[in-house]
């Protein structure tokens, strides 16, 4: 049996979950039901949990979890510079399949926030690669904790999970909260010629990302869309 760490620090009380709603959402021609959680006890910043019932789903497997850090200018605006749009939709359409937890966490611009971002990205039109432009901003490069996660998943009883990511980070930090994080699938790499530099950086950066994916002539032959890497660990 797994041997669970305590997820709150000492002296941190429990998450609980507070409000709870039913939300369609559009995939495809269809709409299907998420269910939105929000807690109690959160950092100051208003976390969701979004769970999906799966139309397919195998209550055998790890529960099926992506922690996406909101991108207002990639996942509303569809903003060129970055693919956490299609990341978020590709997650949704996996989870509305095989059900599971989608965290949007409020970590925009890898936690630095919003405005902060907007700085960095004139510092990359300088030149700055985007872990760079924060630290010139006397920024970190990455301030982004998950252990947040970790706590919401386990108020919502979701401590056996297969993750969706290519950041070895957020794995590493679910396991040190005690989060079982069985298997990962990788997120498609969507690569254009606008976000090539910026997912270079992420490989620069040990994420795990098929660096192949981001060859010009590569990407060339297999459009715009999602190249579709997704292989299980
Ligand atoms: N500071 C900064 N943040 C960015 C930039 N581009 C995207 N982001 C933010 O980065 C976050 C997404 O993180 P990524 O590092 O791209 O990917 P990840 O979530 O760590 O990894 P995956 O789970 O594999 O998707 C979101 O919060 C975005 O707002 C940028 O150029 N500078
Ligand atoms: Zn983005």
């Amino acid at each position: 049996m797994t041997h669970l760490k305590p997820i709150a620090r000492p002296g941190e009380p429990m998450l609980a979950c507070k409000a709870r709603t039913s939300v369609m959402i559009p995939l495809g021609p269809d709409s299907i039901p998420a269910e939105f959680v929000g807690f109690d006890g959160l950092d100051g910043l208003e976390h969701i949990a979004i769970r999906f019932a799966g139309r397919n789903s195998d209550p055998a497997r790890p529960t099926l979890v992506r922690l996406h850090s909101e991108c207002l200018t990639g996942d509303v605006f569809s903003s060129r510079r970055c693919d956490c749009g299609e990341q978020l939709h590709e997650a949704i359409g996996m989870l509305a399949e095989e059900g599971g937890v989608l965290l949007y966490l409020r970590q925009e611009g890898r936690g630095i926030g919003l405005y902060a971002k907007l700085d960095a990205y004139r510092l990359q039109d300088q030149g700055a690669d985007t872990y760079e432009a924060n630290r010139l901003l006397h920024l970190p490069e990455d301030a982004r904790d998950y252990t947040i996660g970790a706590r919401m998943l386990q108020a919502i009883g979701v401590t056996h999970i297969r993750l969706l990511t290519n950041n070895p980070d957020k794995i590493a930090q679910l396991k040190d909260a005690g989060i079982d994080v069985a298997e990962v699938s990788r997120t498609g790499v969507y690569v254009t010629d606008a976000n090539r530099a910026y997912l270079q950086a992420k490989v620069r950066h040990h994420h795990l990302l098929n660096p192949l994916a981001l060859i010009a002539d590569a990407a060339a032959g297999m459009g715009e869309e999602g190249l579709g890497i997704t292989a299980s660990e």
